[in-house]
């Protein structure tokens, strides 16, 4: 099969969370199962300064009535796998992805509207013909309707996946912010109130409809689990479908991983107390072996929880624990966190920025990693955590309910701990729960460890899910 992703983000290139993960490992996966992939995604100003590639073909010209827009190809081989980029610097050349310093940017409806029709463009001028078009997220929502209603006849016959990796990012635009659409003939079906939900047209008009996680394919079904697209996705609940994500073992494995001071693995741990020290003196934190250090790495957003977190900081730390979090984003958080860290520099610490070397620092240093989201789509750090031995603290919503398991559910296969209610109460009890199991069952807590540690969410099985959609979607044709 020739199968195209369009995406904003990969790993390696660009990223910004989750998304560049699975943008990533998804492809790769693909590839390695046989098939022939490619990747559309924007010339962003990161790559253009990593790259300075040469343009792919003469540079063309896109017309959406009055406005011209004249723009060029450029093209990667990765790993075996050809990226084409959309250069287009009045959109892409930015410092920020979506925003700068977390406002939005103010034309991204323009923006991304523009990326899906120019990757109809690249697929035309590149003679690319792909079976199946991936298409990921907000950014690229636009683009199964602008397939369906293209008039060059090109692309009738392409089918287009549409995966949701999460739906609280909506794409919500006023129609006449966006000069790109503002005229195509198809488009007031898709206006309301004069804005366009760029994630409900992609639930529309796309063939299938995935999310990264069954459980949150469920979610999306209910009222209070589908960012108010609930009507919408049940009416295309025959074409939903949940796929977990995978974990990149090749990436996310103590036993190889370099940004460690030692390796370890699930027969020998012993290592992984030297994370900890190298953790707690990174983070500025007294080297203590013997307190329970809590981690957390993050986009510091309302959804992973700190509403949650936040209230129960001077309860946590009441107790002999440490707690490290990294992340960026929303500045009220920043701030909460940053003060919080000056006043209690023995026990907290908060590291503001995006760093890949402190993520796997975390991940292998910390005793429990925490994930007290208020939704998540899969999550990918728990399965990380996993991985490294270090005991996922999670509540039961989305993929989180997928990939752990509490010791009250079933002792036996134990992986986490997990909770329920949505509330500080919830988090703490469960956090509590936690201490004590690791003070009081040492034996049971590295049982814990090593059940984790062997067990696979791998990509290859996520890929034959896709594949299994894929040849379904060929075969109805
Ligand atoms: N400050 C920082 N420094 C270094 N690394 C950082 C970082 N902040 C975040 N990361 C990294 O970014 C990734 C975050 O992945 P998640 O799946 O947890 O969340 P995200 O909400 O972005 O993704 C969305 O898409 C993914 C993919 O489908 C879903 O799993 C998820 O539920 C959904 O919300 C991880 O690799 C993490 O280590």
């Amino acid at each position: 099969m020739k199968i195209i992703f369009a995406i904003s983000e990969v790993e390696e290139l660009v990223k910004t969370g989750g998304l560049a993960d699975v943008g990533k490992a998804l492809p790769l996966a693909l590839k390695e199962a046989g098939h022939d992939v490619g990747i559309i995604m924007p010339y962003y100003r990161s790559i253009a300064q990593q790259f300075k590639l040469a343009s792919a073909c003469t540079q063309q010209t896109l017309f959406a009535e009055s406005n011209v827009y004249h723009f060029d190809i450029r093209q990667l081989s990765w790993n075996d796998i050809d990226i084409y980029f959309v250069d287009y610097p009045a959109y892409f050349d930015r410092d920020g992805l979506y925003s700068s310093t977390y406002e939005a940017f103010p034309d991204n409806g323009e923006r991304f509207s523009f990326f899906c029709g120019a990757s109809i463009m690249v697929m035309q001028a590149l003679a690319l013909q792909p079976d199946i078009l991936h298409c990921h997220d907000w950014h690229t929502a636009m683009l199964p309707f602008l397939l369906k209603t293209d008039r060059s006849g090109d692309f009738t016959d392409v089918k287009s996946v549409f995966t949701i990796h999460n739906a609280a990012f909506q794409g919500v635009n006023k129609l006449e912010d966006i000069p790109y659409l503002r005229h195509h003939p198809a488009i007031l079906s898709q206006v309301h109130g004069g804005y366009i939900n760029m994630l409900q047209t992609g639930i529309e008009f796309a063939d299938k409809i995935t999310t990264v996680s069954p459980n949150y394919a469920q979610e999306l079904l209910t009222d209070l689990g589908s960012h108010g697209l609930h009507d919408r996705l049940v009416t295309r609940q025959h074409d939903l479908v949940g796929i977990l994500n995978g974990c990149d073992y090749t990436q996310w494995n103590p036993a190889t991983d370099a940004f460690l001071p030692e390796n370890y693995d699930v027969e020998n741990l012993h290592p992984k107390r030297h994370c900890k020290q190298a953790l707690q003196l990174k983070s500025g934190l007294p080297d203590k072996p013997a307190t329970p250090l809590l981690g957390m790495v993050c986009r510091l957003t309302e959804q992973k929880g700190f509403g949650y977190l936040l209230p129960i900081l001077d309860e946590l730390m009441d107790h002999n624990v440490q707690l490290v979090i990294v992340g960026t984003g929303d500045p009220e958080v920043c701030m909460d966190l940053g003060e919080y860290a000056q006043n209690h520099p023995d026990q907290f610490a908060f590291i503001n920025g995006f760093s890949s070397e402190h993520a796997h620092l975390v991940e292998a240093g910390a005793d429990f990693f925490l994930m007290p989201s208020q939704f998540e789509p899969c999550g990918l750090n728990q399965m990380y955590s996993l991985a490294y031995g270090t005991i996922p603290v999670v509540r039961a919503v989305g993929g989180l309910k997928d990939t752990v398991i509490d010791p009250k559910d079933a002792p036996a296969q134990a992986s986490g701990f997990v909770f329920t209610l949505p509330s500080p109460e919830g988090l703490l009890a469960c956090i509590r729960r936690a201490l004590l199991f690791y003070y009081e069952h040492p034996v049971r807590f590295r049982e814990m460890q090593q059940r984790g540690m062997r067990t696979r969410f791998t990509w290859q099985s996520a890929a034959k899910h896709y594949l299994a959609l894929y040849q379904q979607m060929l075969a109805e044709q």
